[in-house]
């Protein structure tokens, strides 16, 4: 029989608890204080210490050094109602075997119990400790469906398994390849990120994987590639649905040897880099259209991470909204605002087709727009109505929004160029690539009916007239579709 010693200041989950363990044949001591556990513990009592993290008289956290130190052995697992990314990670990093954000499920603890006493002793997990500066959240959200991500990242911290995120527009998908690099073992090399859909064909495995002086036409100097750039650190492969067959072909074979050659160069250079790649469409279906290759995708996904969109996921809206009040008034010196309950109770309602990104960007609007410290339900139904519902892209999988869908063909654009800037005359040329499908079809709509177009745009005739002409756009009467 096992003895397991249970330390938590509440008496209610010390009771349920010891109830649970003790039906699954184990003997059980509890306190509820961390100095009671500490004397136990010191006194060689116990094969396994489950405990909260706020004691008291002591942080259960500050205690897993403690305890390791004495007794290496000695499995911990941490209990926690502060279901943030960084306790799960501060746990894994002390060493704790396994970490559950309450209210937990009992099953769960007698399983977690049951695999930490038969696993065999000795080569305790412990990694070296996380800096303690900063104490800023990587991420926000306590919602169950985060709390499920915080503990898978929490195990993935101390490894270099590759891993696959899969999440709507704005989900947040950058955000934890980020902390994965940040909190990770990997955290003194770089971070680097490269957007898949962003690159030109033609240029894809020079990004890559570098090139030599000379090697093609423009390649005056040699040109270290992102898997260089990254070495030691973090590749963050996004948007990798985007990615052209032949360059997967090569990413492949790089994956599978674990070296490379740059373009037009002959040595051999090992990829040491861990691999996290990220995307907004259904890989499988990808495979399926043979459009993306199924041997890539087993070498990819490892690790598949789902990351919840923001409507399944209501409950951390108030926290994220309070999050970017806050960042926003920070940035300019200014008091954050604030909503009151019945427009926190709208924004938990609406859709968020662009997830958290939306809302980053509605709560930057509240900011610069309204002059009122408190923000009512009216100026949030203001915002919401006028931003109108977005013009949905029906074969989407993620039903995302065009305006969504523009802001990220144009951030690959401005990724493209790197440091540089693209050629001025930006404005009038995005314009002119959205206005001249518009009006053709408004034109194609109304069978070239030039009044009826104009209604249908919502623009004056006269301005239609210039417009097509502007755009040399040929109107055929009596034609549709
Ligand atoms: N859980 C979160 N906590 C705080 N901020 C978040 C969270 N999730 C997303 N954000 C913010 O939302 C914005 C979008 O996040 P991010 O760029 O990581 O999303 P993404 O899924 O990679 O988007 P895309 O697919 O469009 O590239 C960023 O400004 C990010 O800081």
């Amino acid at each position: 029989m096992s003895t397991i010693l249970v330390a938590d200041d509440d008496r209610g989950i010390r009771t349920v608890l010891s109830q649970a363990l003790t039906r699954a044949g184990h003997e059980v001591r509890s306190t509820g204080t961390a100095s009671t556990l500490w004397s136990w513990v010191t006194d060689g009592q116990g094969d396994l210490v489950i405990t909260d993290v706020i004691m008291p008289d002591e942080n259960g956290l500050d205690l897993i050094p403690r305890i390791k130190k004495i007794r290496p052995d000695l499995r911990i697992v941490v209990m926690s109602a502060q279901n943030t990314l960084l306790t799960a990670v501060k746990a894994t990093e002390r060493g704790a075997f396994e970490y559950l954000p309450k209210p937990f499920d009992l099953t769960e603890v007698v399983n977690v119990v049951r695999r930490a006493l038969s696993l065999p002793r000795g080569n305790p997990t412990e990694g070296d400790h996380a800096s303690e500066e900063d104490e800023r959240l990587p991420l926000i959200g306590r919602s169950p469906a985060m709390q499920e991500i915080y503990r898978t990242l929490a195990r993935l911290m101390n490894t270099d398994l590759t891993v696959m995120i899969n999440g709507e527009s704005g989900t947040g998908k950058e955000l934890v390849a980020r902390a994965l690099h940040d909190y990770g073992k990997r955290r003194n090399g770089s971070f680097v990120a490269v957007n898949m859909g962003a690159i030109p064909r033609e240029l894809i495995e020079s990004e890559l994987f570098g090139h030599e002086k000379g090697a093609f036409t423009g390649a005056h100097a040699r040109s270290a590639g992102r898997f260089e750039q990254a070495d030691g650190g973090t590749l963050f492969l996004d948007e990798i649905g985007d990615m052209p067959l032949e360059a997967q072909t090569r990413l492949l074979r790089v994956l599978q040897e674990s070296e490379y050659t740059t373009v037009g160069g002959r040595q051999t250079l090992r990829a040491n880099v861990r691999i996290i790649a990220a995307t907004h469409r259904d890989l499988r279906q990808l495979i399926h259209q043979g459009l993306f290759r199924e041997d890539l995708f087993y070498r990819l996904n490892v690790v598949p991470l789902r990351l919840p969109p923001l409507r399944e996921r209501v409950e951390d809206i108030p926290e994220l909204t309070r999050h970017f009040l806050h960042a926003v008034a920070e940035h300019d010196g200014l008091p954050p605002k604030v909503l009151e309950a019945p427009a926190m109770e709208r924004l938990k309602k609406h859709r968020w087709s662009g997830n958290v990104r939306e809302l980053e960007n509605l709560v930057r609007r509240l900011a610069a727009l309204y002059s009122q410290e408190v923000i009512g339900v009216e100026v949030i139904e203001a915002e919401l109505s006028s931003s109108a519902p977005p013009i949905l892209d029906e074969g989407d999988e993620s039903a995302e929004g065009l305006s969504t869908k523009v802001e990220r063909h144009l951030r690959h654009y401005f990724e493209a160029h790197g440091e540089a800037l693209p050629p001025a005359g930006l404005h009038e040329r995005i314009s002119r690539e959205v206005e001249r499908p518009l009006i053709s079809l408004c034109l194609e709509a109304t069978r070239g009916n030039q009044i009826k177009a104009a209604q249908l745009l919502g623009l004056n005739r006269n301005t239609l007239r210039k417009k097509i002409r502007d755009l040399d756009i040929q109107v055929v009467r009596g034609v549709k579709g």
